[in-house]
């Protein structure tokens, strides 16, 4: 049973009361009754305007559907296509050129290009590691994972891996931030002296190359000895950490014990995608944890290999630059907080007529109200330097959704007492409609944008979702060779420049998806920077050492010049190249087909069951190889349409993927069975989990541009009153 307050004309679910009222507001200076006020405000003048945009997307749909059943066996025409969608206002006219007009955006968003990280909210200990991920140990991470080719065996320190990492770590530094003559693996020792470091190769002195990549030192304030020498590529820091009293700084010929790189640039704080939150009790768990990392002040047990600590957010990192003056690097990630889109509804506060009002506009106001605390904080590690919060807003269709979101925080800046522009917005280009329309997109947001990002897990589960009726799609695995997949990249980036977001904001692109697998990482992702993004997505705290690598060799800025000259300012690949409908145009194989049922069955089941059952949004899945994927909402679109897509052009029939999901419902029980929480699907398969999995595939298209989240918010919030009910149920046999 959910307990309401009543404010200002509002239902108010009474964690998510309590949680504003005694924990955010304080300290902000804005009053709890102004918060519920503003919300009631909001809630009344953007609710009608957000209820207009889904119906828009909705009739858009469906004059979408019908001009493909009408023009299905013609042959696609793309001149056809195209007017048609001009008329329908899904195309619309591109706007005159222009830049975008943005102040106050931190160097991280237009001058340092490096990896973003992206974290749960929901989940302290990693949102803190995320938070503190904007430094990792470079030798850690190839040690640990199989970037080498191996992965380490035993727990032991293993000398003979330790020194094949040193090995890649110091030719890495030979490739990026070299010396003058001879080797960073002859090093014996440096010297320095204002701006000059000697690097000392037993009896010879050398400089860097370059002298201007050394940063400056940091003396350990108890010996005075030298602890690290901080270098600097293309904007980027390295620390070459000194200590000869570990195993591996004896046993380095300058007493080298590890190289820090600045890693995970800026983090996204995701309240959408990663997480489960339902009702206001999640809901106010994601705000408290923002509220944490605003105000500073979070913490979290910890238990790890035997030990409990406290983690905490880390302090900034003090240093004497090269002129000799101390200095501070900042020692977190900067954060940005990813709301959700447009389209959900929550239970957590309803509206005078008892109906529950749009998430993303409260999301807008208490992510803002929250973060407040850090635009006043005086003195302590700040978040941004330059007074402004960064929000991501996800899941747009268009320039019109683009414009709701500008004039939304234009309207809680004004209530909050903000500076107009003080919220920046990242617009994750994952929806069609969007990446068709980017230019007009980005120009709606110009005085506040700080990001454009592809996001092309969303965007691939929308590719289908939009042309459900023009045929059945390539597999999943094809998609990432179609033309519209490399036109939407390329494009990004072309738009991206030519709206004037070099050094002003962020081109972005999108996350890697198998979290264990670094190798592969580290041989392909150097693609993001030089595809010309200042950022790039990473699923966790190493991965973003690794990445950080790339953009040690790849100049960004440059690049992006080398790309601008190249498309001359219009964007590679033509609008009908991005239009192009990945339509399946062979036949395939009983096998394929198999496989492919399976392997969707499989990462929606292994995603669904532990967000039904324990509220987990993102998670590792093993695919039918055993690989762990990175699961979250936008993977398991892209799966749940792939067999929508199918069961509705008949390549597969209801029999046969029922089959398939039983199937797969006991090899993802057998996956967990060392879970004691975990709750197996098999052999009943009524539970609401395997039902939402149901829900999602059988559903013939019916949820609306194939989200997943309305499935999985009902099936959660019946698995929650259940869990609710038995305990009250517990309570009362107890007496
Ligand atoms: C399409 C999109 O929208 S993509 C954006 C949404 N996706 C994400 O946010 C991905 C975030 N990543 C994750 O949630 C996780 O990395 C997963 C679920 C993919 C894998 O999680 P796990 O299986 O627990 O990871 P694994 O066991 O390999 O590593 C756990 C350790 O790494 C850390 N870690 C893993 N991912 C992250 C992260 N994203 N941020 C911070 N720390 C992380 C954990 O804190 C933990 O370290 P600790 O024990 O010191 O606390
Ligand atoms: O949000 C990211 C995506 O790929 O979707
Ligand atoms: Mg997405």
């Amino acid at each position: 049973m959910v307990t309401y307050v009543e404010r200002s004309g509002l239902q108010v679910e009474e964690h998510l009361a309590r949680f504003i009222e005694e924990e955010a507001v304080p300290g902000t200076g804005v009053p709890s009754e102004a918060v519920w006020e503003g919300l009631a405000a909001i809630v009344s003048e953007f609710g009608p305007r957000n209820k207009a945009a889904l119906e828009t997307r909705a009739r858009i749909h469906q004059q979408i559907d019908s001009w493909h059943l009408n023009n299905r066996d013609g042959g696609h025409n793309p001149l056809a296509y195209r007017a048609f969608l001009e008329e329908i206002g899904y195309l619309v006219p591109e706007p005159e050129p222009f830049s975008i007009d943005v102040d106050n955006v931190d160097p991280e968003f237009t001058s340092i290009a490096g990896p973003q990280l992206v974290v749960p909210i929901t989940n302290a200990r990693y949102a803190l590691n995320a938070a503190n991920a904007r430094w990792g140990s470079l030798y850690d991470a190839l040690y640990g994972t199989d970037a080498l080719g191996s992965l380490p065996e035993g727990a032991g320190y293993d000398a003979a891996r330790g020194a094949q990492v040193i090995d890649w770590a110091k030719a890495h530094l030979d490739k990026v931030v070299p010396l003058g003559a001879g080797t960073w693996s002859e090093l014996t020792g440096v010297t320095f002296d204002g701006p000059n470091l000697g690097l000392l190769l037993g009896e010879a002195v050398t400089a860097l190359a370059d002298p201007g990549g050394f940063a400056g030192t940091v003396i350990n304030p108890d010996t005075g000895a030298l602890a690290e020498v901080l270098l600097r590529v293309n904007g980027l820091h390295i620390r070459i950490v000194f200590d000869p009293t570990t195993e591996v700084g004896a046993a380095d010929p300058a007493g080298i014990s590890d190289i820090i790189v600045e890693a995970a640039v800026s983090t996204i704080m995701d309240m959408e995608d990663s997480v489960a939150c339902v009702d206001g009790p999640d809901k106010a768990l994601a705000y408290r944890n923002w509220l944490g990392l605003m105000k500073g002040d979070l913490t979290e047990e910890v238990r790890k290999g035997g030990k409990t600590f406290t983690r905490a957010l880390n302090p900034d990192i003090p240093y004497t630059a090269t002129d000799g003056s101390p200095r501070v690097l900042k020692g977190r990630s900067l954060m940005l907080v990813r709301n959700v889109g447009h389209l959900m509804t929550t239970p957590a506060v309803l509206d005078p007529e008892g109906k529950e009002i749009g998430e993303g506009l409260m999301d807008a106001l208490l992510s803002t109200l929250i973060a407040m605390h850090d635009l006043s904080r005086e003195g302590g590690p700040v978040n941004g330097t330059e007074g402004s919060v960064y929000v991501v807003k996800p899941k747009m269709h268009g320039p019109d959704e683009v414009a709701l979101t500008d004039d939304l925080f234009s309207r809680v800046e004004e209530l909050l007492g903000l500076p107009r522009y003080t919220v920046k917005i990242g617009i994750m280009d994952e929806e069609r409609r969007t990446s068709a329309n980017l230019a007009a997109c980005i120009h709606a947001a110009r005085h506040r944008v700080c990001f454009i990002n592809t996001g092309f897990l969303d965007r691939t589960g929308d590719e289908t979702s939009t042309s459900m009726e023009a045929g059945p799609m390539v597999p999943k695995a094809e998609m990432k060779s179609a033309l519209w997949l490399k036109t939407y990249e390329d494009r990004n980036v072309d738009i991206g420049l030519a709206c004037g977001l070099k050094g002003r904001a962020q081109i972005g692109k999108g996350m890697w998806a198998m979290p264990d697998l670094m190798a592969d990482m580290l041989a392909q992702k150097i693609a993001h920077p030089l595809a010309g993004a200042n950022c790039a997505w990473v699923p966790s705290p190493t991965a973003a050492v690794l990445h950080a690598t790339h953009y040690h060799i790849v100049n960004v800025a440059d690049r992006q010049d080398e790309i601008a000259q190249e498309s001359g300012g219009a964007p590679r690949g033509s609008l009908d190249d991005l239009l192009t409908i990945p339509l399946l145009e062979r036949d395939l194989s009983a096998e394929e087909i198999a496989a492919e049922v399976d392997n969707c069955c499989q990462g929606i089941l292994g995603y669904v069951v532990r967000w039904v059952n324990h509220g987990v949004g993102c998670s590792k899945v093993p695919d039918i190889n055993d690989v762990g994927l990175m699961e979250d909402r936008a993977t398991c679109r892209i799966s749940s349409q792939a067999l929508v897509n199918w069961l509705h052009h008949r390549i597969v029939d209801e029999a046969q993927v029922m089959k398939a999901m039983r199937r797969m419902a006991e090899k993802v029980d057998a996956q967990n069975a060392g879970d004691p929480e975990y709750r197996p699907m098999a052999p009943e398969f009524g539970s609401h989990a395997f039902q939402a999995a149901c829900d999602l595939v059988f559903n013939d298209g019916n949820w609306p541009s194939g989200y997943t989240e309305p499935t999985l918010h009902y099936r959660r919030l019946q698995v929650k009153a259940k869990e609710a009910r038995r305990a009250a149920e517990a309570a009362v046999r107890k007496g």
